[in-house]
């Protein structure tokens, strides 16, 4: 586990959560320490802690998630607040898309899609990751937001790799992490 994680705000138990965080060194290559917040995930208070904590805002209409695993933690919070979700995916998996933007990664280039009718025009969106590091998929994210007519009211992210800056790709944005490291 990873005592290098620090909580932003909050209580014991996203204190307790932040210790859960893995450190996997070389993945998905040889270079990157990757953090793998999946054991927050299996762990049911820590999850609840950090469900609670990513929906706090509370003004937003939908949480837009995006794949793989902000899917996990955007559908738990927008069922927390009383919202939908949509998911952003990868290429080649939706049977209709509206639109798609391509970004970089620490380690590579990806591209997210926007299913057909999925937002509407004017609805305020809640965008919700597990983690931002470069900031190129949150990036994405609010471009196709923006795209689409809604107003981008912000992030949710579990964790911030702050190394990598990535609130530079997202100016001007609110973004709120829980844990940083
Ligand atoms: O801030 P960024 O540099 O954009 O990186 C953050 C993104 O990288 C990881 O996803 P990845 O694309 O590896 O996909 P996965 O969730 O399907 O594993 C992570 O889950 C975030 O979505
Ligand atoms: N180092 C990292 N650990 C976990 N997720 C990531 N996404 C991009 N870089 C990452």
């Amino acid at each position: 586990m990873d005592a290098s994680v620090s909580v932003t705000e909050g209580g014991p138990a996203l204190k307790r959560a932040a210790g859960l965080v893995r450190e996997v060194p070389d993945f998905p290559e040889p270079g990157v320490l990757f953090r793998d917040i999946g054991p927050v995930l299996a762990d049911p208070d820590a999850f609840g802690a950090v469900v609670h904590a990513l929906g706090r805002r509370g003004d937003f209409d939908v949480v837009v998630g995006v794949e793989a695993r902000g899917f996990l933690l955007g559908a738990a919070v927008a069922h927390a607040c009383g919202t939908g979700v949509v998911g952003l995916r990868k290429p080649g998996k939706l049977p209709a898309v509206a639109d798609r933007v391509d970004y970089d990664l620490e380690y590579g280039t990806a591209t997210l899609e926007l299913p057909a009718d999925a937002l509407e025009s004017g609805q305020r969106v809640l965008v919700v990751d597990d983690v931002l590091a470069t900031g190129g998929t949150l990036g994405a994210a609010r471009q196709l937001a923006d795209k689409a007519g809604c107003e981008a009211v912000g992030a949710a992210v579990v964790l911030e790799l702050t190394a990598l800056e990535g609130r530079a790709a997202v100016p001007d944005w609110d973004v709120q992490a829980l844990f940083t490291v």
